[in-house]
């Protein structure tokens, strides 16, 4: 059959696929997005709204993007690529925003500023275990296990205080998810493969400051031009994450309004897919959707959740059992500066979930967007604990969500002032959690997709990781890999 690639998902992983499947093929190729909401983007979403004259930037999704690593220039590649390099707004490595973190431990806000002074003589309890656990990480031994869960892997090489208090309050930040279930070699990848290679990840960190120079200079890639690489360079002196001065729904608009340009380009909003036959010799992939005739493919890209793309290919039934955790995003903005401390915000560890009713964290928005007139800040619930707290997700009390917000902003920071303007959002199933012995689910994946020698390939949180550079990076390999099965030269 004549080529053609089907792209299912539109999210940051799906878009990213379009976007660099659009530059590599020649225009005679055909590329079919679906998507089964309106909305492209996935779960990042702006809304600007005006209250009382003024303009509130509230964030449902992420809302801030990391630059350092493969997966950061792979994303500033893109930005710069779609002409937005000027609406990138970097925060600075010395504002408090990227130099003030924060963990909530025993009623309190602790500052986690781990030096060598208050390792040793603070009684903040955020440093607990941290420097025991240090001294003795190099002598203990490898594990064998096949995988073991955060909480575990920290308790084990470093200390259970550390492992309750830092690790725990890591995996809320970023899976919203359980440390006592989470798998440390899916979630934290490279601290495992530390362990394996070095027997510590102390020694490996040591050995790591040797080797890292060579790695670096053998990194090149086609998508880097020499501006792009002075810009990325540039921002990475002076910041270590940035956001969007309009907010971070304007990237995935910006990719989609190029995509629209492109006439072998076609986005299919509504478009719900219902089934895959796949077929052999030749490869071909029919895709069945709601109210519309099936249509047939060369290449399949599935950047879907796990969950529902084991409804679609029966074959990979087991990627059912993947979890994905609720989180309720409950933004809220304040007519006036009314924190009483600076910085990214804080994180709530899993000892104190109770204490604050299902409360995992805050984040102080507008110090990152260096807005000091309105308070902005996002309090993120649930999660794991989701329905202890609030329930059935979708009749989850949005009132209630707001008061435990509220209760939240008052008890632990003193701020009694109403808000201006405040927005509650259940999002659903939006983080995978990568659980114990997650790494056979996905070798079974890879297993199974690699019979259809590149014609079929899986991408997104559950199997490419979590951020969205991640996401980036994901759909721009599996654009090379299909212009590759293509034999279009890269
Ligand atoms: C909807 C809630 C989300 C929670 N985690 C993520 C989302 C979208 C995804 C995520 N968050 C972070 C990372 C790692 C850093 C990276 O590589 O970008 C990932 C993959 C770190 C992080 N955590 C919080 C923020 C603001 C950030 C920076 C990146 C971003 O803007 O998402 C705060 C936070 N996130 C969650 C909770 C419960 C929480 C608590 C304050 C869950």
């Amino acid at each position: 059959m004549p080529p053609s690639v089907a792209i299912l998902g539109g999210g940051i992983a799906g878009l990213s696929t379009a976007w660099h499947l659009q530059k590599l093929l020649p225009a005679k190729i055909p590329i079919t997005l679906f998507e089964q909401s309106s909305h492209f983007g996935g779960w990042m979403e702006s809304e600007l709204v005006t209250r009382d004259g003024r303009r509130v930037l509230f964030e449902g999704g992420p809302r801030t993007l990391r630059i350092v690593g493969e997966p950061g220039k792979a994303m500033l590649e893109l930005v710069h690529s779609l002409g937005l390099a000027s609406s990138l707004k970097s925060v600075p490595k010395t504002s408090p925003a990227a130099r003030n973190r924060y963990i909530y431990r025993g009623g309190q806000i602790h500052l986690l500023n781990p030096t060598p002074f208050n390792l040793l003589f603070s009684r903040s309890p955020v440093y607990a275990g941290i420097l025991r656990g240090g001294v003795r990480e190099a002598f203990v031994r490898r594990n064998s296990a096949d995988d073991e869960s955060v909480w575990n892997f920290f308790a084990r090489r470093f200390d259970p205080r550390m492992a309750d208090t830092l690790a725990s309050a890591i995996c809320h930040g970023v899976f919203a998810g359980n440390s006592k279930e989470m798998s440390m070699r899916s979630s934290f990848g490279s601290m495992w493969a530390a362990e394996q290679r070095s027997g510590s990840l102390v020694r490996d960190t040591m050995k790591g400051v040797i080797t890292r120079s060579e790695d670096q200079a053998q990194l090149s890639n086609r998508w880097s031009s020499h501006e792009t690489a002075s810009f990325q360079k540039r921002l990475q002196q002076e910041a270590s994450v940035v956001c969007f001065d309009q907010g971070m729904g304007r990237f995935p608009a910006a990719i989609v309004q190029d995509l629209r340009k492109a006439s072998n380009v076609s986005l299919l909003g509504n478009q719900e897919v219902t089934k895959l036959e796949l077929q052999e010799g030749p490869f071909s992939t029919i895709i069945h959707t709601k109210g519309n005739q099936p249509s047939s493919f060369s290449h399949v890209v599935s950047a879907l959740p796990s969950t529902q793309l084991s409804r679609l290919l029966p074959t990979l039934a087991n990627l059912s059992h993947i979890p994905y955790t609720t989180v309720a995003v409950v933004n809220l903005a304040f007519p006036s500066n009314v924190l009483p401390i600076r910085g990214f915000g804080y994180l709530v560890p899993g000892p104190e979930l109770d204490a604050t009713g299902g409360v995992l964290g805050c984040i102080f928005d507008s110090e990152s967007h260096g807005d000091l007139e309105i308070t902005r800040c996002t309090i993120m619930a649930g999660g794991w604990a989701f329905s202890k707290y609030f329930g059935d997700p979708t009749t989850a009390d949005h009132d209630a969500i707001l008061e435990t917000a509220l209760r939240a902003m008052r008890d632990q920071l003193g701020v009694t002032v109403q808000p201006l303007s405040s927005r509650i959002l259940i999002q659903r199933d939006c983080i995978p959690q990568l659980l114990v012995g997650h790494h056979k689910k996905v070798s079974d994946v890879q297993d199974k997709l690699q019979e259809f020698q590149g014609h079929v390939q899986a991408i997104g949180a559950w199997i490419t990781g979590v951020s969205v550079n991640d996401g980036v990076l994901a759909g721009r390999t599996a654009a090379e890999q299909v212009a590759r099965s293509m034999n279009i030269e890269l």
